[in-house]
C-alpha cells in the first residue's frame, strides 16, 4: 500500500525525503490513491463518505464493549440456533420447538383468558383474570412499542414461518415470547394457589420458551434476556395499577353475571 503523501508532493514526482504524519484527530485529505478518492469525479468537491465507507478511528471503550458484545451475540445465537431449520443440528426437534412456540403465544393466552373470565363464576377469579388480560394487552403494546423503536432485525438464520404476527413481528428486539414468559410466570406465581411441583414447572416453562426462541433462530440472546427483563418489571406495573371492583366498578360491572 503506497504511504500517504501529499498530493503537492506526488505531483512533484518524488518524495522530500521528510517523514509525514497523519493523526487520528487532524485527518487530513485521503490518499490520492486511494479506494475513497478514487471513487470522487474529476473536481467535484470532498462529499461525505457513505456511512458504511467510514470508519470510526477512535471509538470509545463504550463503543467498543458494545460492539464487542453484540460480536458475541451474533455469534453465539448463531451457534445456539440449532433448531433454525430441518437441516440444522438439532433440526428433528423443530417441531417440538414450534409447539413451544405456540404456548407461549398471545392469541392462546389472550383467548385463553377471555374464555376464563366469561366462564368465571367468582369474584377473586374474575378479578385476577381481568388483571391477566390487562397484563397480556400491556405487554403486546409495550414489545410493539420497543421493536417499532429499536427496528433490530430478527437474525438472517431465522424462518420466517411463525403462527400468526403481526407487522412489528419482523423485527426481534425484545422477544414478545420472552415478555410473556416472565410476565405470566411472575403472575401465575403471585395469584394462582399451586402446588410446589407445578410452581416448578411454571418457572420451567418460561425458561424453556424462552431458550427456544433462540434455538429455532427467531432470536438473538440479548433480545430474549431483555424480553425476560421486560416482562418481569411489566408484572410491577400491573400490580401498581391492580384493577379492582373498587379502582375500576364500571368494568367489573360489565363481567357480573
Ligand atoms: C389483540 C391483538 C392485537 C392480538 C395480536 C396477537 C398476536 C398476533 C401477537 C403476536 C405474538 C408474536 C408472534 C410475538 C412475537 O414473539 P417473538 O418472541 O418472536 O418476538
Amino acid at each position: 500500500m503506497p504511504s500517504p503523501r501529499s498530493s503537492r508532493e506526488r505531483r512533484a514526482g518524488g518524495s522530500s525525503g521528510r517523514l509525514e504524519f497523519l493523526s487520528l484527530s487532524q485527518r487530513g485529505p485521503a490518499a490520492p490513491d486511494s479506494p475513497s478518492r478514487r471513487r470522487e469525479p474529476a473536481g467535484a468537491a470532498a462529499a461525505p463518505l457513505p456511512e458504511e465507507d467510514c470508519m470510526k478511528l477512535n471509538p470509545s471503550f463504550v463503543g467498543i464493549a458494545l460492539s464487542s458484545l453484540l460480536a458475541i451475540d451474533l455469534w453465539a445465537s448463531k451457534r445456539l440456533g440449532v433448531c433454525a431449520g430441518e437441516g440444522s443440528a438439532w433440526g428433528s426437534a423443530r417441531p417440538l420447538m414450534k409447539v413451544i412456540e405456540v404456548s407461549g403465544h398471545g392469541i392462546p393466552w389472550l383467548l385463553g383468558t377471555f374464555y376464563g373470565l366469561c366462564q368465571s363464576d367468582s369474584s377473586a377469579a374474575r378479578e385476577v383474570l381481568l388483571n391477566l388480560l390487562f397484563a397480556l394487552l400491556l405487554d403486546l403494546v409495550m414489545v410493539a412499542v420497543v421493536k417499532g423503536l429499536v427496528r433490530r432485525p430478527r437474525p438472517t438464520h431465522n424462518k420466517m414461518d411463525m403462527f400468526v404476527t403481526i407487522s412489528v413481528d419482523k423485527y426481534s428486539f425484545p422477544s414478545g415470547h420472552a415478555t410473556r414468559a416472565a410476565l405470566v410466570c411472575r403472575f401465575v406465581l403471585r395469584h394462582l394457589v399451586l402446588a410446589v411441583p407445578l410452581r416448578v414447572l411454571v418457572v420451567l416453562w418460561a425458561l424453556i420458551v424462552s431458550i427456544s426462541r433462540v434455538m429455532l433462530g427467531r432470536h438473538n440472546m440479548t433480545d430474549v434476556l431483555f424480553g425476560l427483563l421486560l416482562g418481569y418489571a411489566l408484572y410491577g406495573v400491573v400490580e401498581h395499577c391492580w384493577l379492582s371492583p373498587a379502582t375500576a366498578p364500571a368494568l367489573f360491572a360489565l363481567w357480573s353475571h
